[in-house]
């Protein structure tokens, strides 16, 4: 995998300027910008950030890259996480809101109904053309749900799936890496010392994506903290 580009600045303030520069840049030329959103803790900041911006909120239109199998009122739902962080706060049209229809007891029926709904959404496309797809990574370089040793990882038609992941004794909703990859603009945010070892592994010349999930992903940027930046990265 070539070197990144690694922003080692401030990843908030850094990422919030570009998402706010690509999404006006979008809507400018194309009338619209369609982001899939990561869960996580880093990803939250960013969000709670760009809702203080000057946006047309009309024109966004917000989709989750993954999302746990929990109720949308859980602590641990991503569209919660979401909701709160930006969608609370700005007149978004519920119509730009495109959360995954959870359904706790039947995961498989909900990932394909979420796939339909990015399949009309992008019914044009042989895969979603995201504008943007942002992506955290976690200490076990997995990235959306895509977790190390999972069945997710293998998929290559689906765009969307339920996902088992034996660590958590529960499915997961993810997007595919092909369904990633098929973005404009991918951009991974990677803070803390805690993440150091994966993102390693990750840019090893050893491709092991069944260990390393996020080898799978082609990013076009990555926004990291100095703490989480191997000195092998370092520019
Ligand atoms: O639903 C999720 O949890 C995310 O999509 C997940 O892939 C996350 O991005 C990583 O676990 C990193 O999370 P942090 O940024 O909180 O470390």
């Amino acid at each position: 995998m070539m070197k990144p580009y690694i922003q080692l600045t401030d990843l908030h303030q850094a990422a919030t300027d570009a998402f706010c520069d690509l999404a006006n840049q979008c809507i400018a030329s194309n009338g619209l910008f369609r982001v899939s959103l990561s869960g996580g803790s880093t990803p939250k900041r960013l969000y709670e950030m760009i809702a203080q911006r000057d946006l047309d909120w009309t024109r966004i239109h917000w989709f989750w890259g993954d999302e746990r199998n929990v109720p949308s009122d859980s602590p641990d739902s991503n569209f919660k996480m979401v909701r709160e962080a930006i969608l609370d706060k700005r007149k978004v049209p519920q119509a730009n809101i495109h959360n995954v229809p959870v359904n706790v007891d039947d995961p498989a029926s909900a990932a394909l109904a979420y796939e339909r709904t990015l399949r009309e959404h992008f019914s044009d496309q042989p895969m979603p053309a995201w504008d943007l797809v942002l992506l955290g990574m976690g200490d076990d370089a997995h990235t959306a749900s895509l977790f190390p040793r999972t069945k997710a990882i293998d998929e290559s038609s689906r765009w969307f799936v339920e996902n088992w992941v034996e660590k958590f004794d529960a499915f997961r909703y993810t997007l595919t890496a092909p369904a990633i990859n098929s973005g404009k603009e991918i951009w991974f945010l990677v803070a803390g010392d805690s993440k150091k070892t994966a993102l390693a592994n990750v840019f090893s010349e050893n491709q092991r994506p069944n260990e390393y999930p996020s080898q799978l992903i082609r990013p076009t940027r990555w926004f990291v903290t100095q703490d989480a930046c191997p000195d092998s990265l370092v520019r």
